[in-house]
């Protein structure tokens, strides 16, 4: 029998939903958030019934009958560090979550979006590979700081995903495969795939590269510099280098899309920050093949800017000599909720609690 799913992946501009039977997608919107509908909520969880709205509408417009649905899948976000997997949405979770204990992020509202629809029908609710996964070894955690530990915070769902894309692709257990997975979005995430286990990988929104809208690694005394110079508050320069980093702060766009453009037709400015950004991205994807001991199966990069050729081809020029290049340009965040779902509601996975986080 056919199961019916439910995939809820809200943003903080956009919530997508999709409807899956099985593998296969029925129906699938993205509906936009104008900063103006958002701008009265100071907490992410107030925004629920504007979300709970948006997926009442989505069923109407299609004619679904919402009592056909097997289970509802929900992005999770910043939540307690664990493992990956299909976790059940729990009493706890939904506090964690809600209260935005770990943080503030649009993909708190998964789970709560999850349990709000499930409960109504008495079908379950999943979260899969939410922000927090944390599979890191023992050395990943240590920053160079006793009392400060490096927090695994990455882009996990869409990376888990294209893993067992390309594992799938090449006709191999992906248990048995390596690889180096560079989520090229508005935040970047390179992840160093030990058999499917994340072990190491740059904080997408604190280390690593920077990105179009973020800052990555900076120069540390500089920073505490900026930090004392008293221009700004805490919840300020948390702002500018995660919102308004990156390209943002060079070029005033987040888009690499516009800033390849200007580039093309003769900036050399917004060529340099491009090749720069290139340059960070090509360094930590070798930072992470040496995590792998130099045993990688496969690059693969993915992620909105996976679409550009002229990210691409530079990548390419320097980071081939590593492996063989998988591009899966985008994110198939919908289909690996969907999936995740659909692997415990057959049997094929165990679903995890939330009151048992980490092997
Ligand atoms: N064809 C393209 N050429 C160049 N850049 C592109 C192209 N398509 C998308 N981008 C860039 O990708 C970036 C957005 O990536 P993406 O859509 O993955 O971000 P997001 O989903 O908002 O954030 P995240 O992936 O961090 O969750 C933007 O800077 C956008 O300009
Ligand atoms: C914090 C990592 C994930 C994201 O940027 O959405």
């Amino acid at each position: 029998m056919a199961h019916y799913i439910l995939a809820i992946n809200p943003g903080s501009t956009s919530t997508k939903l999709g409807i899956y039977e099985d593998r296969k997608l029925l129906f699938t919107e993205t509906v936009r958030h104008a900063d103006e509908d958002l701008a009265g909520f100071s907490k992410i969880a107030d925004q629920l019934p504007l979300r709970l709205q948006v997926v009442a509408e989505f069923f109407e417009k299609h004619g679904f009958d919402a009592r056909r649905l097997a289970a509802v899948a929900g992005r999770g976000g910043l939540l307690k560090p664990m493992n990956g997997g299909t976790y059940m949405v729990s009493e706890d979770m939904l506090s964690d979550a809600t209260s935005g204990i770990f943080g503030e992020h649009a993909s708190n509202l998964g789970p709560v979006l999850a349990f709000e629809i499930a409960s109504k029908f008495e079908i379950p609710a999943y979260i899969v590979d939410p922000v927090t996964v944390d599979e890191f070894i023992p050395e990943s955690r240590l920053s160079g700081f006793s009392g400060i530990d490096r927090i695994s915070q990455l882009h996990a769902l869409n990376i888990k995903a294209v893993s067992r894309k390309v594992a799938r692709g090449l006709g191999r257990p992906l248990e048995e495969l390596n690889f180096v997975v560079a989520h090229l979005g508005a935040g970047i995430s390179v992840a160093a795939g030990l058999g499917g286990r994340i072990i190491d990988v740059n904080n997408a929104d604190n280390e690593g590269p920077f990105s179009p809208e973020r800052s990555g690694t900076l120069p540390l005394k500089q920073l505490i510099r900026l930090c004392y110079s008293g221009k700004y508050t805490e919840k300020e320069v948390v702002g500018l280098v995660t919102r308004k980093g990156g390209l943002c702060s060079y070029l005033g766009t987040k888009s690499a899309h516009e800033a390849e453009k200007r580039a093309i037709s003769g900036d050399f400015h917004a060529e340099l920050v491009l090749n720069a950004m290139v340059h960070q991205i090509a360094k930590e994807i070798g930072a992470m093949a040496a995590v792998l001991d130099g045993r990688v199966d496969g690059i693969i990069l993915t992620g909105g800017l996976a679409h550009s050729e002229y990210i691409v081809g530079k990548l390419r020029k320097k980071i081939g000599f590593l492996g063989e290049v998988f591009v899966l340009p985008g994110e198939e965040e919908l289909e690996a909720l969907a999936e995740g779902a659909l692997r415990v509601l057959n049997g094929e996975e165990a679903k995890r609690e939330y009151s048992c986080l980490l092997d």
